[in-house]
């Protein structure tokens, strides 16, 4: 099966998304995202001028060779520029053998594990009293698992706490916004919301935090610490993880269940936080990590010291991501958790898909395939419009993590 053509589809349906589709001689075609919030054209551009003219004339069915080409054979390996792009073509090419095999992809992977995947909904609000009545309103939604962020008193704005309850789009300016960033504030600020809210909500739902790899390694163990009566399912991105040791320390001092990775893009990444047992949760999902082929692998590495999944899930990996990723989900042995963040009615009309949401779960479909194809007329309605993700300063000015 010889693919005969690749584009890159690039739409701004309420926010940016980059896909790219694969055509064969067999008339089969299948899609994979490149999105890459705030740096998608660079990706567009790297399959277009880079992968596309080796991919035409490939045997489309040799899923790991082409992977090992474009991985191996471009001599630069990873970082999210090419292992974004990498990832595109091989969810595309999953997809077209699982339609070729006439099969969901879930059946190719080594067939389900479980009948339906437990996700987690976004609860933020301006203080805490906001946080805990949007906690209180996704339980009701059904949830089982809840991430709750809330504006810090003192701080003019905060990652992760939009005006929108259902949907929060970081990507917000044609220029990076700038934030301004209070560890001392925040520190202050986190436990009590936490106290409020698992007081509200009571023991049966998992309740999870996102830091945004605002903390250093001490001041994470001191969270972590601080959080455990109220018994958190994960604390997400406490430090930056290019310093994969510095897990060693949080680790040491509590027993608050870590999870890190959205950033990352190979297993190299999380060789070391995985086999010292320094997380509980990897977040590395299919789009940023170099496809189905490469989270495989980290998904194995991960089996081994009881690492689970805990896949990326915002606004800006697409449905085709969100679609695929269900599948590997519903396989995975070592499934933990899916971040479910919905995506707005534009963008879902320009993706449609199989997957639904009932009461705290989402279940994949049963199409050959991922289950996700693209309306490229109406994409083309949607022209790419600038944004970046907003930067972070500190009080004083020095520019801090994002
Ligand atoms: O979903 C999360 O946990 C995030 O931290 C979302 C990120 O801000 C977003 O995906 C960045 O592109
Ligand atoms: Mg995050």
């Amino acid at each position: 099966m010889k693919i005969t053509s690749a584009r890159v589809i690039v739409c701004s349906p309420g926010r940016n998304f980059v896909t790219l589709k694969i055509e064969t001689d067999q008339g089969l075609t299948g899609i994979g995202d490149a999105t890459l919030n705030g740096r998608e054209l660079a990706v567009a551009s790297y399959l277009t001028e880079h992968m596309i003219p080796c991919l035409i004339g490939k045997d489309a069915s040799q899923i790991e060779d082409i992977w090992q080409f474009f991985y191996r054979g471009a001599y630069w390996r990873r970082g999210p520029v090419g292992m974004t792009a990498l990832a595109a073509v091989d969810m595309a090419l999953w997809d077209i053998k699982a339609k070729a095999a006439g099969m969901p992809l879930y059946q190719l992977l080594g067939g389900r594990s479980r009948s339906k995947v437990m996700v987690y909904g976004h609860a933020n609000g301006k203080d805490i009293d906001d946080t805990v009545e949007a906690v209180l309103r996704y339980k009701e939604q059904g949830y089982v698992a809840i991430r709750a962020q809330s504006g810090v008193p003192g701080l003019a704005s905060t990652y992760g706490v939009s005006k929108d309850k259902l949907f929060y789009e970081p990507a917000d300016a044609d220029l990076p916004t700038e934030n301004l960033w209070s560890t001392t504030k925040y520190l202050n600020h986190v436990p009590k919301l936490f106290a409020k809210v698992r007081d509200a909500v009571g023991d049966d739902i998992h309740l999870l935090h996102d830091v945004h790899h605002r903390l250093t390694p001490i001041e994470a163990a001191r969270l972590g610490k601080e959080l455990e009566p109220f018994k958190l399912f994960w604390l997400e991105d406490a430090v930056t993880a290019e310093l994969q040791e510095g897990f060693r320390l949080i680790r040491q001092h509590t027993t608050t269940p870590l999870a890190v990775g959205e950033v990352f893009s190979s297993i190299y990444d999380c060789q070391q936080l995985i086999s010292e047992q320094l997380i509980d949760y990897i977040r590395t999902t299919l789009v940023h990590g170099g496809g189905i082929t490469h989270l495989r692998r980290i998904a194995a590495l991960a089996e081994l010291y009881h690492v689970r999944t805990g896949f990326h899930g915002a606004t800006d990996l697409s449905p085709v991501t969100m679609g695929a990723a269900l599948h590997f989900d519903s396989w995975v042995p070592n499934f933990g958790i899916q971040e479910y963040m919905r995506h707005t009615e534009a963008t879902d009309e320009v993706f449609p898909h199989d997957y639904h949401f009932n009461a705290g779960f989402l279940y994949c479909g049963e199409t050959p395939g991922h289950g996700v194809t693209i309306d490229e007329k109406l994409a083309a309605k949607y022209p790419y419009q600038r944004a970046y993700l907003p930067v972070n300063r500190l009080e004083d000015g020095t520019l801090f993590n994002w």
